[in-house]
């Protein structure tokens, strides 16, 4: 029996599907697409918690005072000493092949109370000074985070930090220190690191620092009120994000001639079913956990649906606040993970309202017991790689196809590996979820995403906020245990082979 045309077309086309996934490397995205792993100061990377002139912020405190809340009772006091050993790290991302590196900058560390009139830590700058200029004699690209949630506890104290519109000022005249020191030769910077999660991990679950929830939720937080508090820290930390980009524009960007935007994490949400009501639904879960943020600094509103279910639960912007939100980004940051299944919930027919119930939303990684793809070494992580292009093409379609860097992907192994061993390095399924989500982000360039990077979470196993350092996302395994050595894992020599082709 001959062969038939379509035999030839099927082998054609499976031809075509191994070449492209096999052969995924970096001449697989444009020229100058950037690579570059991501990471966060107090979390993970800094450590020297009292070292250098730095006072306590309020993960400082978080975790030595509630070490319960932390899986297993660990803290960032020293974390991975990147602090003391931060030539050593950026010889690992040059021997891996990196082109950029994201960073954040420790708050308290360039200004101990948190407030300008308190003073400017020297040893702070000349720490994040020799840290930029050790990136860039080795040719890789500082990208700058402002704010990864550390906040200097002193603002916590003074006035509650975010939840009071005096943190606007104070974090203006932060930015401006950075800017002043740093921007001649940052040219990435990002204010906020995913506000959705410091919102909801520190005032509505309460599992992130400052731990605020409300009583009734019994989730055993430090006081706090989930229907009123996390609204009131996005309206602020968004006013904050806004005042500071606009002084940015103003004094420093025709000079410097850098980029500033913001990171914003979201989930991808799948609907339980086409039924209308459930593509609401979905649609509504975007729209309370991405479009809360990504709303206000596109139009410099908040979202519709969240207008009509929050009534005066919602804070509302000014006419000036508005004018300064609207397009505060040149460039938008944006973490994937996973995605989840949405469908619709009634109101809850407890008299008490909270974020948790506000959407509408009821929220799974199952539907009908069968999980939304398969399953990872980390609880909530499950591997939905199409998700990474689909948030991007419904940014791209539905927020003007913005300039777009992936600021974070990655995934964690939970075993209780403690030393180096051969299982411990062999991440198999780090490769393998690393390489589905860039052949995924590779579709969306291709359907014409505006995305010119992508950083993988972690460079180094590190400090995972609520996790301790029971899970590790890491390249390159940090031996807790025997002096905080690096080890490369398997996936550290397959980024770099794909990375040098
Ligand atoms: N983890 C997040 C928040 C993702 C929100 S999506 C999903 C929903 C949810 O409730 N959680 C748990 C959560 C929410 C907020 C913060 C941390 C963890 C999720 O991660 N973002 C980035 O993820 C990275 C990996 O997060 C880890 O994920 C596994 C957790 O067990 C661990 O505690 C967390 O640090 C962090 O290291 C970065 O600092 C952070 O920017």
């Amino acid at each position: 029996m001959g062969i038939k045309r379509w035999h030839l077309v099927l082998v054609w086309i499976l031809f075509g599907w191994v070449s492209g996934v096999c052969s995924l490397s970096r001449a697989s995205f444009p020229v100058g697409f950037i690579f570059g792993t991501a990471s966060s100061s107090y979390q993970q990377y800094e450590g020297a918690a009292k070292e250098g002139g730095r006072d306590p912020s309020i993960w400082d405190t978080f975790s030595h005072e509630y070490p319960d809340k932390i899986a297993d009772g660990s803290n960032g006091d020293v974390a991975i000493d990147s602090y003391h050993r931060y030539k050593e790290d950026i010889g690992i991302m040059k021997e891996m092949g990196l082109d950029a590196y994201r960073f954040s900058i420790s708050w308290s560390r360039i200004l101990p109370n948190g407030k300008l009139s308190g003073g400017v830590n020297n040893e702070g700058i000349n720490y994040y000074n020799n840290l930029i200029n050790e990136l860039l004699v080795n040719g890789i690209q500082p990208f700058v985070t402002l704010f990864h949630w550390d906040l200097p506890q002193a603002l916590e104290d003074e006035y509650g930090g975010f939840l009071s519109p005096r943190i606007v000022d104070d974090f203006r005249d932060y930015a401006e220190v950075c800017f002043k020191e740093f921007g001649d030769r940052v040219k990435h910077w990002i204010t906020l690191n995913e506000p959705w999660s410091y919102t909801y991990g520190g005032y509505v679950a309460g599992f992130l620092a400052p731990g605020r929830c409300s009583d009734w939720q019994n989730l055993n937080c430090t006081g706090g009120d989930s229907a009123v508090e996390p609204y009131l820290v996005a309206h602020h930390l968004l006013l904050a994000h806004a005042v500071s980009v606009k002084l940015y524009r103003q004094k420093y960007q025709a000079s410097q001639e850098g980029v500033i935007g913001m990171t914003l994490v979201s989930y991808w949400f799948v609907p339980v079913s086409n039924a209308k009501h459930q593509q609401n639904a979905a649609s509504r879960a975007l729209d309370f956990m991405f479009g809360w943020f990504m709303k206000p600094i596109t139009i410099g509103n908040y979202p519709h649906t969240m207008q009509s279910l929050l009534g005066n639960r919602l804070p509302k912007f000014n006419k000036m606040q508005s004018k300064i939100l609207k397009g505060s980004f040149d460039f938008l940051g944006l973490n994937y993970y996973t995605a989840i299944y949405a469908a619709y919930a009634s109101k809850p027919n407890v008299g008490k309202s909270s974020y948790l119930t506000d959407a509408r939303t009821s929220l799974s990684s199952y539907h009908n017991g069968i999980p939304i793809g398969p399953m990872t070494g980390t609880k909530w992580i499950y591997m939905y790689p199409r998700g990474i292009r689909d948030l991007l093409l419904y940014t791209k379609e539905k927020y003007g196809n913005p300039l777009i860097y992936i600021t974070e992907n990655g995934v964690g192994d939970t075993e209780n590996v403690s030393s180096p061993s051969k299982e411990a390095l062999n991440d198999k399924g780090r490769i393998e979820y690393h390489r589905r989500h860039l052949s995924s982000l590779q579709t969306a360039i291709k359907d014409g995403v505006n995305v010119k990077g992508y950083f993988a979470w972690s460079l180094l196993d590190n400090f995972e906020w609520a996790s301790g350092y029971t899970v590790r996302f890491g390249f390159n395994f940090v031996d807790y245990k025997n002096g905080l050595k690096r080890y490369p894992k398997l996936s550290a020599q397959w980024l770099k082979i794909f990375l040098k082709n």
